[in-house]
């Protein structure tokens, strides 16, 4: 699955992508110069991931969170588009099957003496979930469902 966005540029100064976590295994994205794509640290600062031609941007999603069980963390990003400047990115979504079924594997649990932090889950039930978040918008932020929906705690 892969997306295609251009931001045009208007005197708006953020129109970008608000943060987010990607539901999926991994994404590449791929950015023109204008840059505007940010990581966040620590969930307090925000990092530009700035453009450097030839160069792709490596995102963990949320699959690879929970088969690491959270030694790998899905990053949250977000897009501010540059004030004025059109923008061009294209990312890569790397996805798995609906029906595939998803939990922290062994070497990251067992073989480690850690136990699971995730219960296993279908990986379409999630994507499901993530898309009732924004055709139902529940009314209270803390209702959004993230991939913490299938946390043991
Ligand atoms: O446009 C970008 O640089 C990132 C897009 C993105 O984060 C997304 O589509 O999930
Ligand atoms: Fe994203």
């Amino acid at each position: 699955m892969t997306a295609l966005r251009y931001f045009p540029a208007t005197e708006e100064e953020d129109n970008g992508i608000a943060p987010h976590q990607d539901g999926n295994c991994i994404t590449f994205v791929f950015q023109d110069e204008a840059g505007g794509l940010e990581v966040c640290r620590d969930g307090v600062s925000w990092i530009p991931a700035t453009p450097k031609p030839g160069a792709i941007v490596v995102n963990v999603g949320d699959v690879i969170q929970v088969l690491s069980n959270n030694k790998f963390k899905s990053a949250t990003h977000r897009v501010i588009r540059p004030k004025g400047r059109s923008r061009y990115s294209y990312a890569f979504f790397y996805n798995l099957l609906g029906e595939k079924m998803v939990e922290p594997l062994l070497q990251f649990t067992e073989h480690l003496g850690e136990l699971p932090k995730y219960r296993k889950f279908q990986y379409g039930e999630y994507m499901q979930l993530r898309m009732r978040n924004k055709s139902h918008p529940p009314e209270n932020p803390k209702d959004v469902i993230h991939i913490t929906h299938y946390s043991i705690n």
